[in-house]
């Protein structure tokens, strides 16, 4: 593949400039790059804004190697942060991919119409672009991008089911991987969100009640077990994980954090896990790696927020 290989430049959601990994074939340049050692690849589609409804779309090409209208701003930023992401845990955790086994890294934007979601579908990530009030293209947020594939890191490890407390982590968990690598600031999706209104996010990890989270287990909140219900609230509920990992990362700071979380998630954490079970996780984690000093911060962190 080194004879394809090739740098292209782009566009993003936010108007900034970005080099990108690219691929030469068929005399044009595709937004498709083979990840290394295993080989495995970031391919991003255009899933053509409804009008095709099978992924994952239809390829992302320029003959210029130049990435730079509106249409292609989407995937510039799915393949830009779906390498970063990629990155991230390869250099912090040696996982590659997010299997661990170069699994291929497959992105589709302008899925749907006007859609305010993104999603890891069980086997890639989706991006709506929003109806333009609520969201803009959602790709746009590195932070996003990092929750989605998060998301496959968790189905392929703890495997938390998608309800009740188990969902309500499997959401904490790819909220924190998103402070990790977007670790700027406490929100989460504020680059695409209202992009109207400055200042404000989907969700805050420092004050999760901004943005009607509970923040403690006092309010937890037991919603239905149905699509309508978040399915128990998943992403109503994480605000009270999130808040203990607020407390934890301020205690001891990003890169003990990032490796207690890692190490909760692939060794300890099973697909029923509780809130209690985590903080259990998160602490072995600590005095595994750190002691207990570490495992002690971790445990006032959980107190603080009510889970014991
Ligand atoms: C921070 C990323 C996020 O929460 O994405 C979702 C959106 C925007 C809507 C519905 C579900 C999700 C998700 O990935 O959980
Ligand atoms: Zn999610």
């Amino acid at each position: 593949n080194k004879v394809h290989e090739a740098t292209g430049s782009g566009t993003g959601v936010l108007g900034d400039q970005k080099s990108l990994n690219t691929y030469y074939a068929n005399s044009t340049y595709y937004l498709y790059n083979v990840t290394k050692p295993m080989s495995g690849v970031i391919a991003t589609y255009d899933n053509n804004n409804g009008g095709q409804y099978s992924l994952p779309g239809y390829y992302v090409t320029d003959s210029g190697n130049t990435f730079y209208s509106e249409r292609q701003k989407a995937a510039v930023d799915a393949h830009y942060y779906a390498g970063e992401v990629f990155d991230y845990y390869y250099n912090n955790f040696n996982r590659e991919s997010y299997d661990g086994n170069g699994a291929d890294i497959v992105s589709s934007v302008h899925f749907g119409s006007n859609y305010n979601n993104a999603a890891w579908v069980g086997n890639q990530m989706i991006y709506g672009d929003g109806d333009g009030s609520t969201f803009t293209y959602l790709s746009g947020a590195d932070d996003i991008v990092a929750h989605e594939l998060t998301h496959a890191v968790t189905d392929t490890t703890a495997e938390l089911v998608y309800e009740n407390q188990s969902g309500a982590l499997n959401e904490s968990f790819s909220d924190v991987f998103g402070y990790f690598v977007d670790n700027e600031d406490w929100l989460m999706g504020e680059d695409v969100y209202t992009p109207g209104v400055p200042g404000d996010a989907l969700r805050s990890m420092s004050n999760p009640t901004q943005y009607d989270q509970p923040a403690h287990m006092d309010d937890y909140q037991d919603l239905p077990n149905t699509e309508q219900g978040d399915w128990g609230g998943v992403h109503i509920n994480s605000g009270i994980p999130n808040k203990a990992a607020y407390y934890t990362i301020n205690s001891i700071g990003q890169s003990k954090a990032e490796e207690i979380y890692y190490r909760a998630l692939t060794v300890y954490l099973t697909p029923n896990s509780t809130f209690s079970d985590a903080r259990q996780a998160l602490i072995q984690s600590a005095q595994d790696l750190y002691g207990s000093t570490t495992a002690n911060s971790v445990a006032s962190a959980w107190n603080n927020i009510g889970v014991y």
